[in-house]
């Protein structure tokens, strides 16, 4: 070692280290702060817009929680009222004093109720028809007067203006129903004559449109029937004993216009296998099952009055309702098949300005599966589709985009361009 005072020590040397960077100069500095702070101002912005995005979803969903607390109260009182039991019709047989009266209940009994003096005098009067709790017999509201009740459920023609050949793919089906409906109501003689009782109630059942209705209108044409069209669901929709009193009437107006035709559709509304009966509403339906079973039996079949049914699901309904003497008869009404669909379509066009490029064979192939209703619909569409572009015929086009707008999609096949009016 060389301890020599002149010599500086080796630590003490500046020494040169090749990893450390030159210093950087006061611009470049002042450089980098620049676009450090540009940096933050971008994020400062950025987390800003973001608060602001945030607060106006906030609102947003305090608004949507709003609405939906306010659908979910709506929809609770929904709940409540089709928990809440039906009410009971009575008609007011006396007003006793300002606070009493007495009312006959429509299934059977009479009461002496109270009532509130809030509710309209006007209409409180004898004959008025009321509906009552069915526990405390409170009138909760005075109905409208029977007839106005009556014309939502029920459809009336004296002579309806369908004739057989309105309707297509259905030969067979016409005549089952000439034999069993037309020919009691034209010639009752020859039963008699026989000794047999005419058929009295016919089912017809299949798919929703396909001609159940244009049938039963078509016999009370031909034999100048008044119409009588029921809906059997509208039967059981509110007050409790009104379907056993609609069937009633039905039956009555029915023995007062003859010769007619009753006609009830939806018939599994009312007719459905008897379940368990639980709650009110099933015990109203079958109250209402049993009127018109016993309105069956009761009316002597004279052939003036034909009942014809109509369902689309004849599988669920009760066997009691089939029995002899009852709907006895049951047609069926399928949907057409590709002759059906030709007949349909001929009658529906019969009156339309058709170009003759467009060929009735495409179109019965490109409708395969949908019914009456449905066909009827796309004749209607395309003229529709002509009117819109201001033609007055229709082409290959209007019932390609009339056909897919009823089949709900957008069916590839399109009409061959062969030519040849196919439409007689
Ligand atoms: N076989 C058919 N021939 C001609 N038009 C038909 C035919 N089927 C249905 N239509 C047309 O569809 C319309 C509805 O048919 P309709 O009311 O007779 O059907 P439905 O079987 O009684 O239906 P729902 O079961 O829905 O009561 C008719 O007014 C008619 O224009």
């Amino acid at each position: 070692m060389d301890d020599s005072p002149n010599e500086v020590p080796e630590l003490n040397r500046p020494t040169k280290i090749d990893n450390i960077e030159e210093p950087k100069t006061v611009d470049e500095l002042q450089k980098e702060l620049d676009l450090l702070k540009a940096e933050n101002q971008k994020t400062k912005r950025n987390l800003m817009w973001k608060v602001r995005k945030l607060e106006k979803d906030k609102i947003l969903t305090e608004n949507e929680k709003i609405r939906l607390e306010r659908e979910l109260k709506s929809l609770r009182g929904e709940v409540e009222r089709f928990r809440s039991p039906p009410l009971v019709i009575a008609t007011i047989t006396e007003i006793i004093d300002d606070s009493r009266m007495t009312v006959k209940s429509s299934t059977g009994p009479s009461f002496l109720i109270n009532y509130s003096k809030f509710l309209d005098e006007d209409l409180l009067k004898p004959g008025s028809r009321v509906a009552l709790n069915q526990q405390t017999f409170g009138v909760v509201e005075v109905l409208p007067s029977e007839k106005d009740a009556n014309v939502s459920g029920m459809e009336i023609e004296a002579k309806p203006d369908v004739t057989y050949d309105m309707i297509g793919g259905l030969d067979e089906q016409i005549i089952e129903v000439k034999e069993t409906v037309e020919l009691p109501l034209k010639h009752p003689e020859l039963f008699e004559k026989v000794g047999i009782d005419p058929p009295k109630g016919i089912l017809l059942y299949g798919p929703p449109g396909t001609g159940k209705t244009l049938l039963a209108k078509a016999v009370a044409n031909e034999t100048n029937a008044t119409f009588i069209k029921v809906v059997a669901s509208e039967f059981v929709k509110k007050y409790i004993g009104e379907g056993a009193r609609m069937v009633r009437e039905v039956f009555e107006l029915a023995k007062e216009k003859a010769p007619s035709i009753i006609f009830i559709d939806e018939l599994d509304a009312v007719a459905a296998q008897r379940l368990k009966s639980s709650t009110s509403g099933d015990r109203e339906v079958q109250r209402t099952l049993m009127q018109l079973l016993a309105e069956l039996d009761g009316f002597e079949s004279r052939g003036d009055i034909g009942i014809i049914g109509a369902t689309n699901r004849p599988d669920i309904l009760d066997p009691a309702l089939l029995r002899p003497g009852r709907f006895d008869r049951f047609i069926e009404v399928p949907a057409p098949n590709e002759d059906g669909r030709r007949e349909i379509l001929k009658i529906h066009t019969k009156k339309m300005n058709i170009d003759p490029e467009v060929r009735m064979s495409e179109l019965v192939e490109l409708t395969e599966g949908l019914s009456g209703a449905d066909l009827k619909a796309i004749c209607t569409e395309a003229g529709m589709f002509a009117i819109r572009e201001e033609r007055d015929h229709i082409i290959k086009a209007d019932f390609e985009d009339a056909i897919n707008k009823i089949m709900g999609k957008n069916k590839t096949g399109t009409l061959d361009d062969n030519g040849g009016v196919m439409f007689g």
